[in-house]
């Protein structure tokens, strides 16, 4: 007699998948190892940026108050006493009249409180002595970069959790992160499983076909920010299956199997999961493709049985073990983000379970449109390589005509989303 399997929703599988979810590790990389990397720790100032008052032009720097009666009709004469490149400091106090000439991120001198910008300024040269004259009042303060108004000592600057980008690496350096905490990379485990599968590099064979589930598995593990420990393929034979799935389980956080969850007489993976005693969260999902996708827990390690169809693989992987491996990396958004757009073609379909269709998102007059990416079967591989989003087709629905207003989540996209169920 075969199994009967009680379908549960995709919100109650993703919620049962996220509240036995695992703790992240922090470690330190070397800064130009760090891009791509999540933050462990929110980044907060170390010191005020600048961390003193500075000139944001080439010019001459003196005081304002010197400058009250200059107008076009009325220039203005100054001594000019130093010259600072950016990098030194003024050594000469500034007296009446005089100015210092100053090179654009140089610290303002004692005593100045303005900049005038070279262009605005006639040198001129008397007995050996160096003037400026020029025809404008200056404010306090007028042409000064002030110490703290790019950050000020304290401020949080960026969250734990957030993706590391070039704009957050050359904050840590200028806070003095030449060592930076990151999220410790989960570790995924993977096998293919199936005697019918080949290698990428090997020739076809009546009946077999190419692993292809493990190296998009592996793509999608590494664009969810884990790290992927590849175990190669397993055959349909239970014993060696047991013993290479209870190995590998003692290395990694996650083990990610594809292929053997159905109720085929080769399927195996169950009776691997009874064995181990591991508990199961879950065996079947009322969504299409992904619908045999199998969670279970064993001993505080998580075995996500995803179905062999590359596109029920790939939806089972982005739905349950993509936000695993995003909270262990301290994301506070770690589903997949869902926005709106208007179908731009018909899908007229029955929808008895909720379908993730294969769609390509795009923008067109500011309005986000979305298209099916190909032939919406769970054995079809094409309609991947052009998806950049799933569209959610609720169960219970059908026909869904262009211009229709659908939710879509993205699948390149770095933010995330909260709750999108
Ligand atoms: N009687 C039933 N049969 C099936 C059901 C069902 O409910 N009752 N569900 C169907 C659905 S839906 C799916 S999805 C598949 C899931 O099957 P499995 O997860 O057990 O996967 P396999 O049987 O091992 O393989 C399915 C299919 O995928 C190919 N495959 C497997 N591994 C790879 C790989 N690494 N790269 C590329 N392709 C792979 C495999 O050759 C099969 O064609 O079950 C349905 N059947
Ligand atoms: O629901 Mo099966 O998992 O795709 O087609
Ligand atoms: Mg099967």
């Amino acid at each position: 007699m075969v199994e009967r399997r009680t379908p549960i929703s995709i919100s109650a599988a993703v919620n049962k998948v996220m509240e036995n979810k695992l703790a992240g590790q922090m470690e330190w990389v070397p800064l130009e190892e760090s891009q791509h990397r999540f933050l462990a720790q929110d980044i907060t100032a170390t010191h005020d940026v600048p961390h003193f008052n500075r000139s944001p032009y080439d010019g001459y720097a003196l005081r304002s108050i010197d400058t009250v009666e200059g107008s076009v009709h009325s220039p203005l004469t100054f001594e000019v006493v130093e010259a600072l490149a950016a990098g030194m400091v003024s050594t000469i106090p500034v007296q009446q009249n005089q100015a210092v000439r100053i090179m654009t991120g140089a610290q303002m001198p004692a005593g100045c409180d303005a900049v005038i910008m070279l262009e605005l300024t006639k040198e001129s040269e008397v007995d050996g002595k160096k003037y400026i004259s020029f025809k404008r009042s200056l404010k306090e303060g007028e042409n000064v970069s002030f110490q703290g108004e790019d950050a000020r000592h304290g401020d949080i600057l960026v969250k734990k959790g957030t993706n590391i980008n070039p704009g957050i690496i050359g904050l840590l350096a200028t806070f003095g992160y030449a060592e930076v905490p990151v999220a410790a990379k989960p570790v995924v485990g993977l096998f293919a499983t199936g005697s019918e599968l080949l290698d990428a590099h090997e020739p076809l064979q009546p009946g077999k076909i190419r692993n292809s589930n493990s190296h998009a598995i592996s793509a999608q593990i590494h664009r969810a920010g884990g790290e992927v420990r590849y175990y190669g393929k397993l055959k349909d034979e239970f014993e060696a299956s047991y013993a290479a799935i209870s190995k590998a389980l003692e290395e990694v956080d996650l083990l990610i199997t594809t292929g053997g969850v159905s109720v085929g007489d080769f399927d195996l993976l169950p009776d691997v999961y009874q064995k181990l005693g591991a508990d199961v969260l879950f065996n079947k999902v009322a969504m299409r493709p992904g619908s045999v996708t199998t969670v279970a827990v064993y001993q505080n390690k998580f075995l996500f049985g995803l179905s062999g169809n590359p596109s029920a693989c790939y939806v089972g992987f982005e739905l349950f073990a993509r936000p695993i491996i995003r909270a262990m990396l301290f994301s506070e958004q770690p589903h997949l983000r869902k926005e709106t757009a208007r179908l731009a073609k018909d899908v007229l379909k029955p929808n008895p379970f909720t379908r993730l269709l294969r769609t390509r998102f795009y923008y067109e007059a500011g309005q986000l449109k979305v298209t099916p990416s190909g032939v919406d079967k769970s054995n079809i591989t094409t309609s991947l390589a052009g998806a950049n989003s799933l569209t959610i087709l609720p169960g219970g629905t059908r026909n869904f005509h262009t211009g229709d207003i659908v939710e879509i989540l993205l699948l390149e996209d770095q933010e995330g989303c909260g709750w999108p169920w």
